[in-house]
């Protein structure tokens, strides 16, 4: 039977409705599958971080209520640090996001010693880009390395944002909204990545789907294609942030592995991800995959 997987995402949560098909403008079907799950990229980029094995503690706004009550509760059961805005030392992975735009200057240099004492800090622009902005730079100064996806996608993104990125990590549509140019296929993202590249990023990577990802790294003029394992797909919400929380892990736990290689096995853990409804709950755990990503 075909099937159709409409998702709608909100900064926190995500609803899966799953159908034989879309319904036309107007009408009104039957789903035979719905669920809410938790969701938010950053949440999303943390749970795939840690249950993969790293040490992850998240910088985050929660509403005082008891969607955000449960949204903590969702860190805690993953093993995440968080506690609204949190003060944590000695963890491999931090990431900045927020359930709002409200987290400010003062609650992000509570989060400084988590930053500074962590090997990776992943940013999105869930928080506002100022605040986005600082976290990167507190980081950049620590020597923290830095991972910065651009989503959800602005097209007037501050310039500092490439120069304070050693990984620079978008989808195909961010990096056509960030270069102008068109970025549907291997060749014109290779292109875009060079464009990003230039603009002062350490690395680039613009994933592609099913077609896995392309790899640029500062001095290299030469990108890799680094193509995906081809799996039956049955929802691919959230393929991104799976791919993403990978990456931190591996640049955290394998610092001397080769930009491409560490592409290569996020890719092979997001494509796991696709395999499965919705976005946290398809999310593997190591015991989930193969030793030979580890
Ligand atoms: N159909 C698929 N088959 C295999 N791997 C996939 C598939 N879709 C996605 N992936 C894997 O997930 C990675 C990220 O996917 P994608 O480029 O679609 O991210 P995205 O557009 O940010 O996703 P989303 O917005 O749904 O989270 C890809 O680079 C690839 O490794």
């Amino acid at each position: 039977m075909s099937c159709c997987v409409a998702s709608v995402l909100t900064e926190d949560f995500i609803a899966v409705i799953q159908s034989a098909r879309l319904p036309k403008e107007g009408e009104t079907i039957h789903g035979h599958n719905f669920f809410i799950g938790f969701g938010g990229k950053g949440a999303n980029q943390c749970v795939q971080a840690a249950r993969l094995g790293a040490k992850t503690a998240m910088v985050a706004k929660v509403g005082n209520d008891s969607f955000g009550d449960s949204y903590i509760q969702n860190f805690k059961d993953n093993g995440i640090r968080a506690c609204g805005c949190l003060h944590a030392g000695e963890n491999a992975i931090v990431i900045v996001a927020g359930a709002n735009m409200m987290l400010n200057k003062e609650e992000l240099q509570d989060a400084l010693a988590a930053i500074t004492s962590a090997k990776v800090l992943v940013c999105q622009l869930e928080i506002s880009p100022q605040m986005s902005l600082r976290a990167l730079r507190m980081a950049q100064e620590n020597k923290v390395t830095t991972i910065f996806n651009p989503a959800p996608a602005i097209p007037d993104l501050d310039p500092d944002f490439y120069r304070l990125s050693d990984v620079f990590c978008c989808n195909e549509s961010e990096a056509e909204l960030l270069t102008g140019s068109s970025v549907n296929n291997v060749e014109e993202a290779r292109c875009a990545s060079r464009e990003l590249l230039r603009r002062g990023c350490g690395a680039v990577i613009i994933t592609l789907g099913a077609q896995g990802c392309v790899v640029l790294e500062a001095p290299e003029s030469t990108s890799k294609h680094v193509p995906t394992t081809p799996v039956s797909a049955v929802d691919t919400t959230g393929a991104g942030d799976s791919f993403i929380g990978a990456l931190a892990y591996y640049v955290a736990h394998y610092p001397a592995m080769r930009l491409e290689e560490v592409a290569r096995r996020a890719g092979q853990v997001a494509a796991v991800s696709v395999q499965s409804m919705g976005a946290q709950s398809s999310y593997p755990h190591k015991r989930d995959l193969g030793a030979e990503l580890f």
